[in-house]
């Protein structure tokens, strides 16, 4: 038989079982996605709306404007890092050496990532959350993404770079936007996925097709690099940004994450890396790597430029292939911790906004009015369909044919 305290413990454990199961269940509702969508949404264009009263203190104090764009962008991404942390339970692991680490945050920095995964923007901005770099950090990002409600809207204001990937359309319009963040009041992380589109097998067998006529060596887990991208950027935040971060981000067990995953309350385990000597269980969270080179040793010559950056993504080739081999990066862990902020955000606008959407619906059932509810159901269908295309945004499959394509025929 067993003692008093085992028997309790036992039952303790399995209530707390039950619990999470139930939990779980929860987590896969509609009801709760709907809630959760619609808070997004509702808090998203109050945001965007506020952003757009920003807009006559540019000329005043652009600063000033800055800043308060910088807190607002956070209140709406880090609905999505909240999402990823405290909703789903992502696991985040960064390999990076304790050196560099003391840096993170504390200046700017280029970060070149892999692009592989449909949450990759989440996981990034949730180690830019974590650094405290979330409200100003910034991407290369293609124009499409600018139409996006909410996100879309909020980078306008964040001073988001986009591009149509037509190079000799974008030349101009990129070195401007990049010029205008020479003296931007905020720490900031520059992203580039030099691949410039989502990997897949197809768009790989292309891209490796125009190494070989290139005569550069083929790689293996990424698409041959865009160049141009980089260069312009090294080259118009030169004295601005003092690093890269060659980060390579990758999920446990070979996942493929989704958006739909993370809703649904899938837990999933991303690993990010910079150089590794401490043994770690490689079995339980998604990992990312980061290395920081110090941009002062990055070539001016653009042509010089691109060979350092093609040279660059044959190491980091090398790097996935040691991941894929052993399970693991290279490198001691040297994690930032999950912070309050975004999950205090989030119930934040939860209690601002769910309290009066249930008096709404209150009110709208016992007013009896056919017309009314068949209205509202109407609306509910209309917002869910907006969020699923918002959330087909994110899926590879509805990706565009961008590299499908050899040479400059590739467009959307
Ligand atoms: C540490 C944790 C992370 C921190 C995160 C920090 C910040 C987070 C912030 C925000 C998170 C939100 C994330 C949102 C993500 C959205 C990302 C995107 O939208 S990716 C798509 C847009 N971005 C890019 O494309 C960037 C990379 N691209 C470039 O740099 C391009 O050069 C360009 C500037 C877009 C211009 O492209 P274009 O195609 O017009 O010209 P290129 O000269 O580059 O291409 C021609 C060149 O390529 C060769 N070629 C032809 N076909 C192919 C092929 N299939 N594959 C490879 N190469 C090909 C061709 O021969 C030409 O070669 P060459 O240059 O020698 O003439
Ligand atoms: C609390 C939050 C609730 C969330 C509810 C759902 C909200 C939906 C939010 C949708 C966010 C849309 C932002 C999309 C950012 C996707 C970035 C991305 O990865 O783009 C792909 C491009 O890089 C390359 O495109 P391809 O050439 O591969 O094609």
């Amino acid at each position: 038989m067993l003692p008093a305290e085992d028997l309790v413990e036992t039952g303790g454990s399995q209530d707390y079982m039950i619990r999470m199961g139930i939990l779980q269940v929860l987590k896969t509702q509609f009801l709760c996605h709907l809630i959760i969508c619609y808070v997004f949404l509702v808090s998203g264009i109050i945001i965007n709306l506020v952003q757009l009263c920003t807009l006559p203190l540019w000329p005043i104090n652009k600063q000033l404007a800055r800043k308060i764009n910088c807190r607002l962008g956070y209140s709406i991404s880090s609905q999505l890092v909240a999402l990823l942390e405290w909703w789903s339970g992502t696991e985040c692991t960064l390999y990076t050496d304790p050196e560099s680490y003391k840096l993170y945050g504390k200046e700017n920095a280029i970060v070149v990532l892999n692009h592989n995964f449909e949450i990759d923007f989440m996981t990034g901005w949730t180690f830019c959350e974590r650094f405290g770099v979330l409200g100003s950090s910034k991407v290369l990002a293609k124009k499409e993404l600018s139409f996006v409600p909410v996100i879309g809207w909020m980078w306008y204001f964040l001073e988001i770079v986009f591009c149509k990937r037509k190079w000799e359309e974008d030349r101009k319009t990129v070195v401007e936007s990049l010029q205008n963040l020479r003296d931007y009041p905020e720490n900031f992380w520059f992203l580039l996925h030099c691949e410039g589109t989502r990997f897949t097998e197809k768009k790989h067998k292309i891209s490796m097709e125009v190494a070989e006529k290139k005569g550069l060596p083929k790689l293996k887990y990424h698409l041959l690099p865009r160049t141009k991208g980089f260069c312009v950027t090294v080259q118009n935040l030169r004295g601005t940004v003092t690093a890269v971060y060659d980060s390579t981000l990758n999920f446990r067990n070979n996942e493929m994450p989704t958006l739909l995953g993370v809703l649904n309350g899938k837990k999933y385990h991303a690993d990010l890396y910079v150089s590794c000597k401490i043994k770690i269980n490689l079995h339980e969270f998604p990992c990312m790597t980061v290395r920081r080179i110090p941009l002062d040793t990055i070539p001016e010559d653009e042509s010089e430029c691109a060979a350092w950056l093609h040279k660059l993504y044959q190491e980091k080739d090398e790097f996935q292939e040691h991941y894929r081999q052993t399970g693991r990066f290279p490198g001691p862990i040297t994690s930032p911790p999950r912070r309050p902020w975004a999950l205090l955000n989030w119930l934040f606008w939860v209690c601002l906004l769910v309290y009066p959407l249930c008096m709404l619906l209150l009110q709208l059932l016992l007013s009896g009015s056919t017309f009314t509810v068949v209205c509202t159901f109407v609306f509910c269908i209309a917002v869910s369909v907006g969020i699923r295309w918002m959330i087909g945004q994110t899926e590879i499959d509805k990706g565009s044919n961008y590299g499908n394509k050899d040479m400059q025929m590739n467009n959307n």
